[in-house]
């Protein structure tokens, strides 16, 4: 992927007059309007986009150019190149790129705090908008009690069959802090040569997750948002991690997994986006059927039957009243 890219850079190469060369990279951090850039044998600059159009996102493959001679060591990125994917979120007002070209999303919550199954629920709502695969771990299994209750609040999710998989998403149960070597071992299989975004409420780990398969990660991040904010101590909005040496592996660490706003989604699309709600609404008697009231619905009788979760159930009628609300 890499490679190609940087053959379609370097013919782009050399353009005319005191521009220099137009260099392949890789958003690596994003601090406001700056990123890090990171090129590919590994070097990294501090760029500012052009103009609107290459505002660039951790995870974009951009080009970019350096300075003119005497204007600083800021360089310049030029364009941002076609995303596989973006991940956001979207409230009345504002887009919120967590980041783009990812290959999965890992929810981490855990055992306490008690996590919340309608801000999980809208985490994989976007994520299946986007065409990303999640993935979701609970932690602090060695808080016995409160992990046995979590893990069974997370029933539907761990049992959700879907058209496309008889479980839909993987879950797993983590002890992130007892038993360092073995969270890594049972961890690494799923993350190996995919980028992944870790996203969770404050609390659940997510700091003692990148720290174990990214040694010294705090302190990387520490240094770049220093560079990024001209010096300023506050923490990096969004960074990637290279778990390997050959930087093949990636985790992606960005804050805003509350107010999970879905603006960008339409109720109607949304039950194509709950596996669990989309699996029985093919049987409905009405082609533009909401599942909430309509006679002959596939949704509400699998409800009744007790197939569907009368949780995930009310959450999808509340993002449904929520998402047709006041649209511009
Ligand atoms: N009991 C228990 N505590 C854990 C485990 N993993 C992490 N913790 C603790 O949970 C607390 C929160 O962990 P962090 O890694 O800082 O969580 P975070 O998600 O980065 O939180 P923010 O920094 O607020 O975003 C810390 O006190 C950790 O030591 C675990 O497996 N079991
Ligand atoms: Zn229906």
């Amino acid at each position: 992927m890499t490679s190609h890219r940087q053959k379609k850079a370097s013919a782009l190469a050399f353009t005319s007059g005191e521009r220099s060369a137009l260099l392949s990279g890789l958003v690596v951090a994003s601090h406001g309007r700056h990123c890090m850039v990171e090129t590919p044998d590994g070097q990294r600059r501090i760029c500012h986009p052009r103009g609107k159009k290459s505002q660039a996102v951790v995870g974009d493959t951009v080009l970019w150019q350096a300075p003119p001679p005497g204007q600083g060591e800021e360089g310049t990125i030029e364009k941002v190149q076609e995303r596989r994917n973006l991940f956001y979120r979207q409230d009345e007002i504002r887009t919120k790129s967590f980041a783009a070209n990812l290959d999965q999303v890992l929810i981490l919550i855990a055992a306490e705090p008690v996590f919340s199954e309608s801000q999980l629920a809208r985490a994989l709502v976007a994520a299946e908008a986007a065409h990303i695969t999640p993935l979701i771990a609970l932690n602090k299994r060695d808080l016995t009690v409160p992990f046995a209750a979590a893990w069974e609040r997370l029933q539907p999710y761990r049992d959700m069959a879907s058209h496309e998989r008889p479980r839909h998403y993987p879950v797993l149960g983590l002890s992130l802090h007892t038993n360092a070597p073995a969270q890594r071992a049972e961890l690494l299989p799923y993350l190996e040569g995919k980028t992944t975004l870790v996203l969770g409420p404050s609390g659940s780990g997510k700091s003692t997750l990148i720290n174990l398969l990214v040694p010294g990660a705090t302190v990387l991040t520490g240094e770049i948002s220093q560079a990024l904010n001209s010096g300023k101590h506050t923490t990096t909005s969004t960074a990637l991690y290279w778990v390997d040496e050959q930087r093949s592996t990636a985790l992606i660490d960005s804050p805003g997994f509350q107010e999970f706003g879905l603006q960008h989604i339409a109720p109607m699309q949304l039950a194509a986006y709950m596996p669990d709600i989309a699996a029985h609404a093919t049987h409905c008697k009405f082609y533009n059927c909401t599942h909430l009231h309509e006679p002959g619905c596939g949704v509400l009788s699998a409800l009744h039957a007790g197939h569907i979760s009368a949780n995930r159930y009310r959450i999808y009628g509340d993002l449904f009243a929520e998402l047709g609300q006041t649209r511009y």
